[in-house]
């Protein structure tokens, strides 16, 4: 296949919510849409007031509700919904999926199969992950579909800016020069560049590690602590990314970039930020769950701050910020009393990852 010879007609993108629409309206600049809609209601209200996740809809995006009309007429398809479900609508979309198409997608979270003892009970207290229970998500699309030719998207991307058409770039990353051709050729706009790398496991990790340092971000923002600290977290924070996802099969070239460093500090320094929200709501005193309970908080970092976890120990690595986010989230340990922990962390060399 070359890339001019991918149908221009009909763009399929799987995901209603914030990121998927904005997306959505980012490809009608060069393309007419499918926009997939699970809920036939949620559907029938996008139709009637053509607005989607609180962005109006360009008049060149088809809504759908039927998954076999996504994958007959449109053979490039951007899944863009929370990774929770992604395996789930993979198995769903895989019989209606061949060699044809090309799944680009914009999730920036992790698949994890958890682990269970032989008598099939689940083990007491977070087990210890290795790399065969943790997939990214195009790891996940090349197991669970016929698909072989799989891009990702990632960068700082907070939907509601992009849904202003503010200026932002986006890294288009696939192992297939055709594939980031043809996301480049249907994302680029005026306000928006696409960046291509070619490490996509580097830049799917990310977006995926970015969000448990937003959640720290969030943290030190809650306690009212300024942007000395804030830099900090953000530097260490990315040594950390960096070592894990090294450890993962990442090069380290993509952290350094628009993927990495930018939107770790997009995340880190926006309150449009749902990773960030949940750090500064819970450094306010509200528990997770009453954080997670508010309509449309999809914070990734959330899981994925369990999913790091279980595999810091099996890579025997040094992330004490993952670490203490963790116990913030699910242990009870509170936002100062990491804080003092982390102060404390005996001193290591500044930039050991080059
Ligand atoms: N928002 C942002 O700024 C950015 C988000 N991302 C990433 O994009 C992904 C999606 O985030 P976002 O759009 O913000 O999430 P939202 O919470 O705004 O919306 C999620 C949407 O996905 C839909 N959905 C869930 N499961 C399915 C399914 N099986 N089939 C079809 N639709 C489904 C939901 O539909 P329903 O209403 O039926 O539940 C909902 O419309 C996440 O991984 C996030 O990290 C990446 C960059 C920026
Ligand atoms: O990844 C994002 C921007 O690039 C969005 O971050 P949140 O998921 O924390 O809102």
């Amino acid at each position: 296949m070359n890339s001019k010879n991918i149908s221009n007609k009909l763009v399929g993108v799987i995901g209603a919510g914030g990121f998927g629409t904005a997306i959505a309206n980012l490809l009608a600049y060069n393309t007419d849409v499918l926009l997939y809609v699970r809920k036939q209601t949620s559907a029938d209200e996008i139709e009637k007031t053509r607005i989607s996740a609180g962005q109006v809809l360009a008049p060149n995006i088809i809504i759908t509700t039927v998954l076999k009309d996504l994958t007959k007429y449109c053979q490039v398809i951007f899944p863009i919904i929370p990774s929770q479900g992604a395996k789930e609508l993979l198995k769903e979309l895989a019989p209606l999926l061949d060699l044809q198409h090309i799944l680009i997608h914009g999730i920036k979270g992790l698949d994890v199969n958890w682990p269970h003892k032989s008598d099939g009970e689940k083990p007491m207290g977070l087990p210890e992950l290795n790399r065969s229970h943790v997939k990214t998500m195009s790891e996940l699309i090349t197991a669970e579909t016929p698909v072989n030719q799989v891009g990702c998207i990632a960068g700082p991307n907070l939907a509601s800016e992009l849904a202003q058409n503010q200026p932002a770039a986006i890294v288009m990353s696939s192992a297939s020069k055709m594939v980031t051709e043809i996301g480049q050729r249907f994302l680029r706009s005026d306000n928006f560049q696409v960046y291509t790398n070619t490490d996509m496991i580097g830049v799917e990790l990310c977006g995926v590690l970015k969000n448990i340092i937003a959640i720290g971000a969030g943290c030190l923002s809650g306690l009212g602590y300024g942007e000395n600290a804030k830099a900090l977290l953000i530097s260490r924070g990315l040594v950390e990314m960096i070592h894990i996802g090294k450890a993962m099969g990442a090069s380290v070239q993509p952290f350094l970039g628009l993927a990495g460093i930018g939107d770790l500090v997009a995340t880190c320094a926006s309150k449009l930020s749902r990773n960030y929200t949940v750090g500064y709501r819970l450094a306010q005193g509200e528990t997770l769950s009453q954080i997670l309970n508010t309509a449309g908080l999809t914070a990734e970092g959330v899981y994925t701050a369990k999913t790091i976890r279980g595999l810091i120990a099996h890579y025997k690595l040094r992330a004490p910020i993952t670490e203490m986010m963790y116990r913030v989230l699910f242990e009870g340990v509170s936002v100062q009393e990491a804080i003092n922990y982390l102060m404390k962390y005996p001193l290591n060399v500044d930039v050991d990852f080059i």
